[in-house]
């Protein structure tokens, strides 16, 4: 349902992601994994439409996306959450999803079918649907739930998801990792998931795809990228741990 071919980023000379290729099929989830400075928010915010790609294309089934606004791939069926939640406090937790859902098809749902979207998609990540219920009730774990819930409920058929465990504990990780499989099969949403937390990515991932230094340096299944040797030297340490837990 998308392929990437050769895509590229200069920022003046500086190379921040060079000739990547890859390609999803519908209802994958790919994890992009890499250190930090590697190119995958560079790679993620290309396809999100955020940044112009300096070459290269970007197909989604079958249509060039690459270079258009953020609002035309978002109507073109790519949803996106961000790294840090930034949602409507002044707006009910169900008032920031029926928003979504109205943003992300033109305007052109009645307010009853927003709401039903909106419903649906904060059922699917476990939030309440209740009119009443408040931003400010949300702790860490919740607001990356509510960012979930309106990229759903902008009907995408791509969901891009940006670093979504970070400032969680290991347990509300591991539920958002679920959760995520648990959304695919739900909805047969395609996901490509950008993280550098790469033990637990790797239980929910059908493959994926290391960065570094703006190269893709390996792509392969979630059992393998644990044994590749460059993976293991540039992530060789803090992620030691969690290799060991990947490769079991
Ligand atoms: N607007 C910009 N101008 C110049 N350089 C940039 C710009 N955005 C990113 N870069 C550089 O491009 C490289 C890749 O950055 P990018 O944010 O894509 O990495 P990342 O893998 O997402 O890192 P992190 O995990 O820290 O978010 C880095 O060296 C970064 O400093």
């Amino acid at each position: 349902m998308l392929q990437v071919e050769n895509l590229t980023k200069r920022f003046s000379g500086f190379v921040a992601v060079n000739r990547i290729s890859f390609a999803l099929e519908q209802g994958e989830i790919l994890g992009l994994i890499g250190p930090n400075g590697s190119g995958k928010s560079t790679t993620f915010n290309m396809i999100a439409g955020l940044l112009k790609p300096s070459e290269g294309s970007i197909r989604l089934e079958g249509r060039e996306i690459g270079g258009l606004a953020p609002i035309e791939i978002c109507h073109s069926g790519v949803g996106r959450t961000f790294q840090i939640p930034r949602p409507f406090k002044q707006l009910t937790i169900l008032d920031n999803v029926i928003t979504a859902a109205f943003y992300g098809q033109r305007g052109s749902v009645t307010r009853a079918k927003a709401l039903d979207q909106a419903e649906e998609a904060l059922t699917l990540v476990g939030l309440p649907t209740d009119p009443q219920a408040e931003v400010a009730s949300l702790g860490a774990a919740g607001l990356k739930k509510l960012e979930l819930a309106r990229a759903i409920a902008t009907q995408p058929r791509l969901l891009l998801a940006d670093e979504s465990l970070g400032g969680l504990d290991e347990t509300e990780m591991n539920a958002a990792a679920d959760m995520l499989g648990h959304i695919r099969r739900e909805k047969n949403i395609t996901i490509i998931w950008v993280e550098h937390i790469m033990g637990v990515l790797m239980r929910v991932v059908d493959r994926a795809i290391v960065l570094d230094h703006g190269e893709k340096i390996f792509e392969g299944l979630p059992r393998e990228v644990a044994r590749d040797p460059r993976v293991i030297e540039i992530y060789l340490g803090s992620e030691k741990i969690t290799f060991d837990e990947a490769a079991s």
